[in-house]
């Protein structure tokens, strides 16, 4: 019997990083481990890169394995001067700086334009509105930088070890988020590079194939080769094999709708991003700004941990009894509203109690998934099942909120760490490719086994009708 070839799989995510190491043939958990990133909007990447040495010592190491891959939080504008060096810190996709610039890019080439040409009409969000805030309030910054890539390109080639510029890589899932690259044909679109940052003449990381290697690496006492890595939210994809139909709700920083669909998608109306997927298909997708976090700020103002606050939100009747939290905490990216604010609707002696508070904050997040649901409904996409994942997916309240208010049975993945799995997935997969370059993505019928669960509540429709309401109270403000 050949002896068993171990694969890593890092998510460098918003607030922490996560490496898994898993057997290259079934997928079979071995170990794994994890570190905090700071909790702010902008920040230093070699900071990811202290945390990614602490978490691949708390998961024993990665001396062992023959491949890895990482996969990271989208769209964080990193800019590297020619020595290789960051030239400020990292620029988050949930940093909202860029709000004005974004209304400006779009005012300028057109809504329609966009979406056809990147797949995505620009929101704060995209890492090309945070190079026209460059541009316009950091000059001398600009004019130091000589080559932007991605969280997860920078892990990557610091992987690598190269401190060369011309060796940054990067893969189609991750470079579709950025507004300066077409999924449809595959290709940069230095037109609009320029047209954002008024320069072209800077080095983008080389899109490599969705199983290439891209070279190796020996840190970490390691002797593997590295993958392309991929964006977070189709790392979740490779790792749970989607179909045609599946769509994935993810609850980390961000809330996340997605789905797998062949055709390139372009929806004018900027509610639903057309990225590319990590296998030659598209992610069409749905973010909010506000999820997670939400729930960790009711936490902390009620004094609450996670179990604490799901109990008291499960205590509560659906509907909160009229008590609506519209969470818009850090602005909000869907809708588009980077400067916003959130309000609490509803208020009174009977429906003001810590109970509803809490289960509606629950009912707020749920809400905002339930919005990006309609919008790739809306886009023709058949919903056939609803897979919920990320943090706050293992809240007992989450999971009996979310399937009554989006009136439907979800199904729910084991608790575990989907983008680290799926980049590991890929690092197999490029493993795989060495030996025959068109093989398939590996069965892993260790993680097959993942989807056990269903969760069923009764449907509450009202929950979702108060909401739009609420939120149309401020829209038209
Ligand atoms: N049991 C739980 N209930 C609700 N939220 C949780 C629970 N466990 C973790 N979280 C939240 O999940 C978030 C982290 O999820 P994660 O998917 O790792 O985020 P990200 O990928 O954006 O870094 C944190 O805001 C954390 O407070
Ligand atoms: O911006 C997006 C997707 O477009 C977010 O999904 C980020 O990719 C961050 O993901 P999490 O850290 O919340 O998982």
């Amino acid at each position: 019997m050949s002896a068993r070839r171990l694969v890593a799989g890092i998510d460098s995510s918003t607030q922490s990083v996560k490496v898994v190491v898993r057997d290259a043939d079934t997928g079979a958990l071995v170990r794994s481990g994890a570190a905090s990133h700071p909790q702010t909007t902008q920040v230093d990447p070699r900071v990811w890169w202290e945390a990614l040495e602490l978490a691949v010592e708390r998961a024993g190491g990665i001396a062992d394995v023959v491949a890895v891959a990482v996969g990271g939080q989208q769209h964080g504008m990193v800019t590297l001067d020619a020595d290789g060096e960051p030239v400020r810190p990292a620029m988050l996709w949930n940093d909202n700086s860029s709000g004005r610039q974004a209304t400006d890019l779009v005012a300028e080439l057109g809504a329609q334009r966009w979406a056809e040409e990147t797949g995505t009409v620009p929101v704060a969000s995209i890492t090309a509105t945070k190079l026209r805030w460059l541009a316009e309030n950091e000059p001398e910054n600009a004019a130091r930088v000589a080559a932007v890539c991605l969280p997860h390109d920078y892990l990557t080639w610091r992987l690598r070890g190269s401190s060369d510029l011309r060796d940054l890589t990067t893969d189609a899932s991750d470079a579709s988020g950025t507004g300066y690259f077409s999924g449809r044909t595959g290709e940069y679109r230095l037109d609009l590079l320029a047209h954002a940052f008024g320069r072209d003449d800077i080095v983008l990381p080389r899109v490599a194939g969705f199983r290439e290697a891209v070279g190796r690496t020996t840190t970490f006492g390691a002797d593997a080769l590295v993958g392309p890595g991929t964006g977070d939210n189709a790392g979740a994809a490779l790792a749970l094999g989607l179909g045609p139909g599946d769509v994935l709700l993810s609850v980390g920083t961000s809330g996340v709708v997605s789905a797998i669909v062949a055709d390139p998608p372009a929806d004018a109306t900027g509610l639903v991003a057309g990225f590319s997927d990590a296998t030659g298909n598209y992610l069409p997708l749905v973010a909010t700004v506000n999820c997670a976090q939400v729930l960790d700020a009711t936490r902390a103002l009620l004094g609450l941990d996670h179990d604490e606050l799901a109990r008291l939100a499960l205590a509560a009747p659906a509907g909160s009894e009229g008590l609506t939290f519209v969470p818009y905490l850090n602005g909000e990216r869907t809708p588009n509203r980077p400067d916003a604010m959130g309000a609490l609707h509803g208020v009174t002696h009977a429906s003001y109690t810590r109970e509803n508070l809490a289960r509606a904050s629950f009912e707020a997040i749920v809400c905002g998934l339930g919005v990006g649901l309609d919008a790739v409904r809306a886009l023709g996409l058949e919903v056939a099942s609803l897979r919920l994942v990320g943090g706050a997916a293992k809240s007992p309240a989450l999971r009996e909120v979310a399937p009554s208010v989006l009136g439907q049975d979800i199904l729910l993945p084991a608790p575990g760490e989907y983008v680290a799995d799926g980049a590991a997935r890929q690092a197999a997969w490029v493993l795989d490719a060495q030996e025959d370059p068109t093989a398939d993505l590996p069965a892993w019928t260790a993680l097959a086994h993942t989807a056990t669960e269903v969760a069923s509540a009764p449907s509450a429709p009202v929950v979702r009708e108060q909401y739009a309401r609420a939120q149309e109270l401020f829209l038209s403000r």
